[in-house]
């Protein structure tokens, strides 16, 4: 089983965490760490690798898929120049896995405004840009830690963007692509998913807000129809503590920080990023660029190797 591990933002923590997991995981799983070597943190033991000679690699160094980035990497300070290159890391760990060379992809992060500004991303994220690689327009984002499952139905969007982007359709689709994948990728036979009013008390009985009764509750029903388990809509403020979460698999949000915020708030090192509704195997650290603390040898990579860890457990999964 072999991860293709992208680089991400070579000023952020990604070059400092994967000699971390690798050293981690060496006897566990196969890394392919693609990105420019010279920004790993001296001293790092590494060597180049394809990801057929990968696994044979694995157990003395880090395995390198070597790119030229053309310049050195300052720590906290994005080099324009690098933009294009961390882009293609992406596309070529993408073509990787499509292609069956490697098993499972797992991302390093990226810095959205860097990547904007250096290489006219048009993306607000991986999971947007992945599902596009894909030919999905409905790449699905969840985070997942032992305690908790979240799904933001909408994504990286405004808030004021929020309820207009809410549709009955994307609610539908986010819900059948999180059972779908809560059964396949996770094991769990019958799931059962929360979902989440928009508004304050789920809306109050339509007193602080009426997308619950007119766009939700109806999604719910219809979806119950064919069987599905939902519970909802919910008030987004009551439904995380231990009590509530042990009613459900999962928990569909409205939007991001609905989502990430319990999670990142029960399980910041712990968390995983995973792309639901894709051909191939995704995860990543929950975590961002963390440029306060890049280069210094601080950055806790316990979520990079969750990460890693269930990218291998959920490819060796699909594989049956
Ligand atoms: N998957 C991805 O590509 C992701 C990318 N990002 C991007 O990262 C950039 C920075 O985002 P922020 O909101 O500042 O979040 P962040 O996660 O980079 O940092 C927030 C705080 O957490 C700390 N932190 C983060 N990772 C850590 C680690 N492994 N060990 C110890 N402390 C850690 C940082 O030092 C900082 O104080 C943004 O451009 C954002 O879009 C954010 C989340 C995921
Ligand atoms: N806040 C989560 C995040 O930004 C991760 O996004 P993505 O790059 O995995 O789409």
């Amino acid at each position: 089983m072999t991860v293709a591990l992208t680089c991400g933002e070579p000023a952020g923590v990604g070059p400092d965490l994967a000699p971390v997991a690798w050293a981690a995981l060496k006897d566990e799983v196969s890394l392919l760490w693609i990105g420019d070597p010279s920004h790993l943190p001296e001293g790092t033991a590494w060597e180049a690798a394809t990801p057929e000679t990968a696994a044979d690699v694995m157990p003395r160094a880090l395995p390198v898929l070597a790119r030229d980035f053309g310049a050195p990497r300052t720590p906290g300070l994005p080099d324009p120049t690098h933009a294009p290159h961390v882009v293609d890391a992406i596309a070529e760990a993408v073509a990787l896995v499509t292609s069956g060379a490697c098993d499972a992809l797992c991302t390093a992060p990226i810095h959205k405004q860097a990547l904007i500004d250096g290489a006219n991303f048009a993306y607000p994220g991986h999971t947007e840009f992945l599902g596009a690689l894909a030919g999905s327009d409905r790449a699905v984002m969840m985070l997942a830690c032992d305690a908790l499952k979240v799904v933001p139905a909408t994504i990286h969007i405004p808030l004021a963007a929020v309820p207009e982007a809410l549709t009955a359709t994307l609610l539908t689709d986010t819900l059948l692509i999180t059972h779908a994948a809560l059964r396949r990728d996770f094991g769990i036979d019958r799931p059962r998913i929360a979902v989440a009013g928009l508004n304050p008390h789920a809306g109050e009985g339509g007193k602080m807000g009426r997308e619950e009764i007119e766009l939700i509750a109806p999604v719910l029903d219809a979806l119950r129809a064919e069987g599905m388990d939902l519970l909802g809509p919910m008030s987004a403020d009551t439904m995380f503590h231990a009590a509530a979460r042990a009613r459900y698999d999962a928990a569909v949000c409205a939007y991001h920080d609905q989502a990430l915020i319990p999670i990142k708030t029960i399980d910041f090192s712990g968390g995983v990023n995973v792309t639901l509704g894709l051909p191939f195997v995704r995860t990543s650290p929950d975590h961002g660029t963390a440029f306060d603390i890049a280069g210094s040898g601080r950055a806790d990579a316990t979520s990079t190797i969750a990460a890693l860890r269930m990218a291998g457990a959920m490819a060796a999964r699909r594989k049956g």
